[in-house]
C-alpha cells in the first residue's frame, strides 16, 4: 500500500491490517495467538519495539521502563512463566511517566486495579500476585519468541480490543 493510503496511527484497527496482510507469507507480517489478556489504562496502542528476554526476573523489564520510551512498545519474552509477575504498579506507573506507549509480557503481571490506572496499554497471559527476585538477570533488546511468533527489536507492533499484531514495516502513514 503506497504511504498515503495507509491510516494514521490514531485510527488503526488490527482487523483492516489483517484483511490487507492475511496473504503475506514473507514474515513480514505477523499476528500474535489471542492468549492475551487486557490491561492497563489505554484500550489500543502502537509503536516501535523494544524486547526485554527474562526468565522470572525483571530486572531488565525495570531498567527499561525506568527509562525514555519514546513512544515505544516494550515486549517482554518471559517464556510464558506463570509462577511470577514481571510487572506490577510500579513498574507500570514508571512505564506511564516514561512515556511508553505499551508493555507486552508473555508471562504474567500484578496489582490489576494499579495497571489499569495507569496510562499505558498492557498485555500479559494472566495475573499473579507472586513478585519475582531480582538477581540482575536478563537481556535487553535481543530478536524473541513471544507464543512461537518472532518478534525483533525495530519491528512495530500494534494493539488493538481484537488482538496484536507485529510488522517488520509501519503499517500506519
Ligand atoms: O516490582 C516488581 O517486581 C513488580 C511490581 O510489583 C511492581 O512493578 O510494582
Amino acid at each position: 500500500m503506497p504511504a498515503a493510503s495507509l491510516p494514521p496511527l490514531a485510527s488503526f484497527a488490527t482487523c483492516d491490517f489483517c484483511d490487507v496482510h492475511k496473504g503475506d507469507t514473507s514474515g513480514a507480517f505477523r499476528v500474535l495467538p489471542p492468549v492475551f489478556r487486557h490491561f492497563g489504562g489505554v484500550a489500543s496502542f502502537a509503536g516501535p519495539v523494544t524486547t526485554v528476554k527474562c526468565h522470572e526476573d525483571n530486572t531488565q523489564v525495570k531498567a527499561a521502563v525506568e527509562s525514555p520510551g519514546e513512544g515505544s512498545v516494550l515486549v517482554v519474552d518471559g517464556g510464558g512463566s506463570l509462577r511470577r509477575a514481571l510487572v506490577g504498579g510500579n513498574l507500570a506507573a514508571a512505564a506511564a511517566r516514561n512515556g511508553w506507549a505499551g508493555i507486552v509480557v508473555d508471562g504474567c503481571v500484578r496489582d490489576v486495579a494499579e495497571l489499569n490506572a495507569e496510562a499505558v496499554g498492557i498485555r500479559a497471559l494472566a495475573l499473579m500476585p507472586l513478585p519475582t527476585e531480582r538477581r540482575g538477570e536478563g537481556q535487553r533488546d535481543v530478536a524473541v519468541l513471544i507464543q512461537g511468533v518472532p518478534v525483533r527489536p525495530g519491528d512495530w507492533l500494534y494493539a488493538d480490543a481484537d488482538g496484536i499484531v507485529v510488522s517488520a514495516q509501519p503499517l500506519h502513514g
